[in-house]
């Protein structure tokens, strides 16, 4: 698989642009993280990549099995479904409205869901999880569609520590399997352990490169910031 380079990529929420001619490269077998400030664009991203959102400019390398995780802890609230069947869901698009699933199915169903550890929970309702674990099963569903891009916007936000570091595991064992996974986080060390990091600001790459570049980039613009007033 090759790096998925994007170029002078415009893309506008209403009349304003969400993202301003915006170059990165995203490498495969490795973890991107999108960092930056509430607004910069970091979602608007991840839907242009998803393409469920209209671009301007070229994206190179963008597969066509792609997997999108939103962050959606109320998801539960709504519909009355089990973990399993939520995590099922994710196979809708390769197989279409699924009935009983086959064994094959369920098998990789229960390997999303051992990959975040909630196996255990398979049979429970979403809407008797916890944030975190509504959030895992959200991953296991990205997960399980076997996708070479897998995009997920701020999967550990509501998690607690336990969950976060299951989160990333499952997420580095998607990497070293071959795919790119490109990972929205306002959390340091999700940031920390990733292999490449882009840091936006409204709209606009400010710098582009390894983790622990991104992360110093990002705490002089905060402290610039805080200096400013
Ligand atoms: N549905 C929408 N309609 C109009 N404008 C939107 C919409 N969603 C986002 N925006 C705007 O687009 C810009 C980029 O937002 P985006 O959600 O991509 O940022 P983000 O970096 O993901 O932020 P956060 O960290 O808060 O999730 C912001 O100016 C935001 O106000």
């Amino acid at each position: 698989m090759r790096t998925i380079e994007l170029h002078h990529v415009t893309a506008h929420r209403g009349a304003r642009p969400a993202l301003d001619d915006v170059g990165a490269s995203l490498p495969s077998g490795a973890i991107t993280a999108l960092v930056g400030d509430n607004g910069s664009g970091k979602s608007t991203l991840l839907e242009v990549l998803a393409g469920t959102l209209p671009h301007a400019g070229r994206i190179d390398g963008l597969p066509a099995r792609r997997a999108l995780v939103v962050q959606r802890t109320d998801l539960g609230d709504r519909l009355p479904l089990t973990a399993h069947a939520t995590v099922a869901m994710g196979l809708w698009a390769e197989r279409g409205l699924l009935g009983r699933l086959r064994a094959a199915d369920r098998a990789r169903v229960d390997a999303a869901l051992d990959a975040v550890c909630m196996r255990e929970l398979a049979g429970a309702g979403l809407s008797t999880l916890s944030g975190g674990q509504r959030q895992r099963v959200l991953v296991a569903q990205g997960i399980v569609q076997d996708a070479s891009l897998v995009l997920l916007d701020e999967p550990t936000a509501s998690a607690d520590a336990a969950s976060r570091d299951r989160i990333d595991a499952a997420l580095r064992a998607l990497a070293l399997r071959g795919a790119t996974v490109v990972v929205a986080t306002h959390d340091r060390a999700s940031l920390a352990r990733a292999d490449h990091a882009v840091l936006l600001d409204r709209g606009r790459v400010v710098v582009e490169g390894a983790p622990a570049v991104v992360a110093a980039a990002q705490a002089r613009r905060a402290a610039e910031a805080l200096a400013l007033g």
